[in-house]
């Protein structure tokens, strides 16, 4: 599923909403649900507090008019009992919401990392479907708002509906019905202006997003390839070229600015008004002499409640056009996204071919040997011998953004000794094809089906950048494995050590300090591209499986270093795919596919069986 239109508060959007709220109360007797039941009860408590202490300042009327000593001494100690009693819950409001937000924010977020990188959802997301912009910032940004408003406005909504009827009743009581009507039709009159005027503030808001997350993104461009800048002296043109996406950020920033100012008009006009209708409503019985029979101090008493009710009530209606505001601009976009990748069901290419049980047997890495297996994608009826890795059957393919046929009917079995070199002009499709092997792209006709398991003891792909991770030396070398073997392993240090000797770099060791030693670099800054394709090759031996799919990963080495790394890939008991144009390979392969672009390939032997 890709994101092709725009948020909308509509029936999917409570969809998704409602799915949130899943991931937020998993079940009744879940952590969370207690966090908000005592937090809903601190607010309720908040709430019947406020309102005695509401009342205090009419009080004070009464015993200031009547200059009574010993009842304003109690009064005055009343009160800063109840101002203390108030200020403990409210903090406590506070304390919870804040550890309620960390609950939340640790569910939605862990959510969203199970299904982002579940299979190749992040690589479907960040290069295949790019209708939602910067995904790091809606998981890392977004999620963190979105659980703050919602942790400090949920308990409040969810008692807005007591207190609004209680104060309603209040207001009734000593307005009468007209005070309540007007006060309700305050509030419509105030919603209708408040919709008008935030209208098309929303969608400037999703823009101006979009445009944080491009200006961060080009910062962490320049992090990640500052040197390569640097030997360009690309300081100028990167610096006009962040300074525009900073320019456009803030364009858009003003533009909303100035939208918002008929909104905060609106807003603040909306408050005054609302402590001043809270006068004539009173004024009204007041003229019309329903309360004649009162002394003056008990006049002045009503009219400082009555403010203190109507005020508290359209504060009450106030905290509901907030929330809807919060909803349509922070939840409106982020639901979008959290419910809709949050639901799992991002289409991703090839993800029914490798996952759930292709994924389960990459990640164990325990795959059996000399089994026949079953294919995952299966377009024959029969098993496949185990020797074989894949099976591609009129296969065609072609680039997510072209119509061009990169391949056209391509028929090929890779099979376990056959080391096969694929070569071809830039552009052919050589490292698509490795795409297509791997279910990252789905063909466009025909079929490939992989008839052995991903990683060790299966096939193991060797991209062409080569790709370290953060963590330790252990951590590079066992890489895509988690931690099947124990650090204190020390055959497996023997290992390790030994392959790092083989690809040429065992003064790393010397260098770090250590197997398991703690980095605070990226590993990309300090060590050279030949550097970073040995560590490859070393997490290649390590691994050691029965094929190795290699995507000019010899590029920045040596012909010598190149022949000497094949051959121990060859005396490992690899089989050896390759993509590269220099014409060394050869030696190392027994057949080549040729692309020739144009949907044009040949298949030519190297060397005779
Ligand atoms: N994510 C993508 N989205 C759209 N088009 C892509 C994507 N990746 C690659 N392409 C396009 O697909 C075509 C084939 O690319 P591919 O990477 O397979 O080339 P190649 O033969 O490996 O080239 P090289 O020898 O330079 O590595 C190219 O035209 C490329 O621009």
């Amino acid at each position: 599923m890709c994101f092709s239109s725009r948020p909308k508060l509509d029936w999917r959007f409570v969809q998704r909403f409602c799915r949130i709220l899943k991931i937020l109360f998993p079940s009744w007797s879940n952590q969370s649900v207690r966090m908000f039941m005592t937090l809903l009860g601190v607010t309720l408590s908040v709430q019947l507090v406020i309102y005695q202490v509401g009342l205090i300042p009419s009080q004070f009327y009464v015993v200031l008019s009547e200059k009574n000593y010993g009842k304003l001494k109690n009064l005055v100690l009343f009160a800063v009992m109840l101002i203390l009693i108030n200020s403990t819950l409210k903090s406590l409001d506070q304390y919870i919401s804040s550890l309620l937000y960390v609950s939340w924010r640790k569910s939605l977020t862990e959510e969203l990392h199970s299904t982002y990188f579940k299979g190749r959802v992040y690589y479907t997301l960040n290069v295949l479907c790019k209708d939602i912009d910067n995904p790091d910032q809606r998981i890392s940004q977004d999620v963190e708002r979105l659980c703050k408003q919602m942790s400090t406005m949920a308990s409040r909504l969810l008692i807005s509906p007591f207190t609004v009827t209680y104060y309603t009743y209040q207001c009734f009581n000593s307005a009468g019905w007209i005070g309540f009507v007007s006060i309700f039709g305050y509030f419509v009159v105030g919603s209708i202006i408040n919709k008008i005027l935030i209208g098309p503030i929303v969608s400037m808001l999703v823009e101006q997003e979009k445009l944080e997350g491009d200006f961060r993104f080009k910062h962490m461009q320049i992090r990640v390839n500052a040197e390569s800048a640097a030997f360009y002296r690309a300081g100028k043109v990167e610096h006009m070229r962040t300074n525009r996406r900073l320019q456009m950020l803030l364009s858009t920033q003003r533009s909303l600015m100035n939208k918002e100012l008929w909104l905060y008009v609106g807003v603040n006009t909306f408050d005054y008004l609302g402590s001043i209708l809270s006068y004539i409503v009173i004024a009204i019985p007041i003229f019309a002499g329903d309360y004649d029979g009162l002394t003056p101090g008990e006049l002045s008493a009503l009219v400082s409640k009555n403010a203190f009710v109507c005020i508290y009530l359209i504060n009450c209606f106030t905290q509901l056009i907030d929330l809807s505001t919060t909803v349509s601009d922070v939840a409106g976009y982020t639901t979008y996204f959290i419910g809709g990748v949050g639901s799992g069901k991002v289409h991703e290419p090839g993800l029914e071919r490798g996952t759930p049980e292709a994924q389960r047997r990459y990640m164990s890495a325990r795959c059996p040997r000399g089994h026949w297996r079953r294919p995952f994608l299966s377009f024959l009826s029969l098993y496949v011998p185990a020797d074989m890795a894949f099976v591609l059957d009129r296969l065609s393919y072609k680039s997510p953004v072209s119509e061009e046929l990169l391949v056209k009917d391509l028929t090929l079995k890779i099979s376990q000794g056959t080391h096969m070199l694929v070569v071809g002009n830039t552009g052919t499709g050589k490292t698509s094809l490795l795409r297509i092997l791997n279910g990252l792209w789905e063909p466009c006709n025909g079929s490939v089906e992989m008839t052995t398991c991903f990683g060790p003891r299966g096939v193991l792909f060797l991209p062409q950048k080569a790709y370290l991770t953060d963590g330790t030396l252990r951590e590079q070398v066992i890489y895509p494995l988690k931690n099947i073997y124990p650090s204190s392993g020390s055959i497996d240090d023997e290992r390790i050590l030994k392959y790092l000797e083989l690809v040429g770099l065992s003064n790393l060791l010397t260098r770090i300090g250590g197997l398991d030693t703690k980095v605070d670099w990226n590993w990309d800054d300090v060590l050279s591209p030949g550097e970073m394709q040995r560590l490859c090759f070393a997490r290649l031996f390590y691994l050691q499986p029965k094929y190795a799919v290699l995507d000019e990963a010899t590029s920045a080495l040596t012909e010598e270093a190149e022949g000497q790394l094949y051959k121990a890939c060859k005396q490992l008991g690899m089989t050896l795919i390759s993509l590269g144009h220099r014409s060394t390979l050869k030696k190392h392969h027994d057949i080549m596919l040729r692309l020739c672009g144009g949907g044009q390939w040949e298949l030519t032997k190297l060397k005779e069986a």
